[in-house]
């Protein structure tokens, strides 16, 4: 399972380009974070890795990734279903008997720090729990390609906090994960870094840019 990208790079019609000469190689186990100043092209280059949108120039190939999943600035979840049901529902999905599927959600409740909120309905939990358990379920969802946008933008510091520290805890063997942020406190919790402000036309060498 792994994205190659190669010598990427995205202009909208009529637009100078955002990106250029962008090479990179993503597997799982890994937690990308994707910086850059606003307007740099960060969710453009989500959406190019997602497959949403082709590319101007290079290439992105998706080996051995048939699912891919999102998680945005917004929690979005059931109001009335607990936290439990979000993190348990992807394992019932893949057909494990509903015990099982309730400790694997509850180990992964108590991995993001939500135990406590387990059997709280969605609409009654914060905007970081909320925010926390929208990457608990999508790591339940086991995607191969997990695309996060911006998780803290939306949040006061110390919510943003709670949100970072769980994203020290997303790795995930089965997972490639990529998250497009501003906050230097989320790229720190990440393990790797890709900064785009390196490779915005202005950057590279040469007299490419327009
Ligand atoms: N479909 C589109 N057509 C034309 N221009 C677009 C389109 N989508 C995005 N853009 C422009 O491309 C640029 C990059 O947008 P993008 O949202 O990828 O940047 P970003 O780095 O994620 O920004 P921010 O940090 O502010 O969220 C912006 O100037 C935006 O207006």
């Amino acid at each position: 399972m792994r994205v190659d990208v190669r010598t990427l790079g995205h202009q909208f019609p009529d637009r100078p380009w955002l990106f250029r000469d962008l090479d990179l190689v993503l597997v799982p186990g890994h937690v990308y974070a994707l910086t850059g100043p606003s307007g740099s092209g960060k969710s453009t280059l989500l959406a190019l890795l997602a497959g949403w949108l082709a590319p101007q120039e290079g290439t992105v190939e998706r080996h051995e990734i048939s699912d891919i999943s999102w998680v945005f600035q917004n929690p979005h979840g059931t109001p009335r279903r607990t936290a439990l049901d979000h993190v348990a529902l992807p394992f019932l999905a893949r057909g494990a008997p509903v015990h099982e599927a309730e400790q694997d959600g509850l180990s992964l409740l108590v991995r993001f720090g939500l135990a406590d909120v387990a059997h709280q309905q969605f609409r009654r939990l914060s905007g970081g729990e909320g925010q926390r358990l929208m990457l608990a379920r999508a790591i339940a969802a086991r995607p191969q390609l997990l695309l996060v946008d911006e998780p803290t933008a939306q949040l006061d510091l110390s919510t943003a906090r709670e949100v970072n520290d769980a994203i020290t805890r997303l790795a995930s063997p089965q997972t490639i994960i990529v998250i497009a942020t501003h906050d230097p406190e989320t790229r720190d919790s990440c393990t790797d870094h890709v900064d785009l402000a390196h490779h915005q036309p202005a950057f590279l060498p040469g007299t490419r840019a327009r």
